[in-house]
């Protein structure tokens, strides 16, 4: 299929990767003329995923109306609380029938709306042209050819097999969902919950206190997955704890090593700059995904605990405190 990234960070560049090995004919779209010509002369977006050998096919352009001509399968690659001002970019030359996949993990501050409510909204398309990918799917291991499966969802499920296939290669296996509420609530939590096993992991505290953070977080995500309308079971599987798993482990998160940073006694100014311009959502969601919970009216503690350390200078110390000293309750 003809498909274009519009995004060309760490993950963009890698989706856009999968593609070309799944057999697909893709462009890449970056907002720098030079990470665009550096692509196509070197075959590396060395700024974001150094060492990696681009397909020979990929192509890089700057023009958006170039960029998004001809398009079956547009993937929307960008962080979540700017696709909305890039989408309003992008629409006036949305090929006729393309299908929209949303790559981020977030859901937007200003509006407390998913990413497919975001495109829905400034796209104007209907659901059946809207999908989500979501996974455990660090981009570098995927980049490296390193095996992983995800999810894709659209509540249109013979367009979310299309895009199986499409999005298939030999070391990235795609799963159907129609659940496009549970795939990306999952990913948008997983990644507050992974900037509280950072800041555990910064603190010095060992698997116990990651694997509690892990299942717990799981846990405030379901409430609100559910009270929301998703099916819980793909908040068990690979857009929910398969997710949480690989994001709260792995020191190549984002989220998680802004977290330990905040843990290790950067302040967030500290850590912000140390990311070097790259996303850690969980920082903006804590936010939003709170407000969620507000909406929903469940209770969601630890990301609670985030949002204060994060928005409202809590010392990262007392989160302690305040999540162990709540009341005694039963688990489930
Ligand atoms: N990096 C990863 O391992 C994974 C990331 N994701 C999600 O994919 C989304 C994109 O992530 P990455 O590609 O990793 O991010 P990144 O920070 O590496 O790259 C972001 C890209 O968006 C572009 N962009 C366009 N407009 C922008 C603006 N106004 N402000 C900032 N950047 C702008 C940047 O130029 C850059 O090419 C995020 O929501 C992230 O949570 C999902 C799975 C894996
Ligand atoms: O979403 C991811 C892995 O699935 C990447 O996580 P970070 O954004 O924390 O790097």
């Amino acid at each position: 299929m003809r498909a274009v990234v519009m995004g060309s960070g760490s993950w963009g560049t890698a989706v856009a990767k999968i593609l070309a090995d799944a057999g697909n004919d893709v462009t890449m779209w970056a907002r720098q003329a030079e990470r665009a010509e550096a692509i196509n002369r070197d075959r590396e977006n060395a700024g974001y995923l150094p060492g990696i050998r681009l397909p020979d096919g990929l192509r890089a352009v700057t023009s958006i109306e170039e960029a998004l001509a001809d398009k079956e399968i547009v993937v929307c690659a960008v962080p979540s609380q700017v696709l909305r001002e890039n989408l309003a970019q992008w629409k006036p030359h949305l090929p006729e029938g393309s299908v929209l996949v949303s790559l981020a993990k977030g859901v937007e501050v200003s509006s407390g709306e998913r990413m497919s409510q975001v495109i829905k909204e400034v796209a104007d398309l209907p659901d059946d042209r809207i999908a989500v990918l979501s996974g455990p799917n660090l981009a570098r291991e995927i980049a490296e050819e390193q095996p992983a499966a995800t999810v894709i969802a659209c509540i249109d499920e013979d367009v979310a097999k299309r895009l199986q296939h499409a999005f298939a290669a030999p070391y990235f296996r795609p799963y159907t969902n129609t659940d496009v509420i549970g795939v990306e609530i999952g990913g948008a939590a997983k990644n507050v919950i992974a900037l509280a096993c950072g800041m555990a992991a910064g603190m010095g505290f060992g698997e116990n206190t990651l694997a509690t953070l892990i299942t717990r977080g799981l846990a405030e995500t379901m409430r609100l997955g559910i009270a929301m309308g998703a099916d819980v079971r793909t908040l068990a599987g690979l857009a929910g704890i398969g997710d949480l798993v690989a994001t709260c482990s792995s020191p190549l998160s984002r989220n998680r090593t802004f977290g330990a940073r905040l843990g290790e006694g950067a302040t967030l100014e500290e850590a912000q700059a140390a990311t070097h311009g790259q996303v850690a959502e969980g920082v903006k969601s804590c936010r939003s995904v709170r407000a969620l919970a507000h909406q929903y009216d469940v209770e969601m503690p630890l990301t609670d605990a985030v949002y204060r350390v994060c928005h409202e200078g809590m010392p990262v110390q007392d989160m302690v405190g305040m999540l162990l000293g709540r009341t005694i309750k039963p688990e489930v």
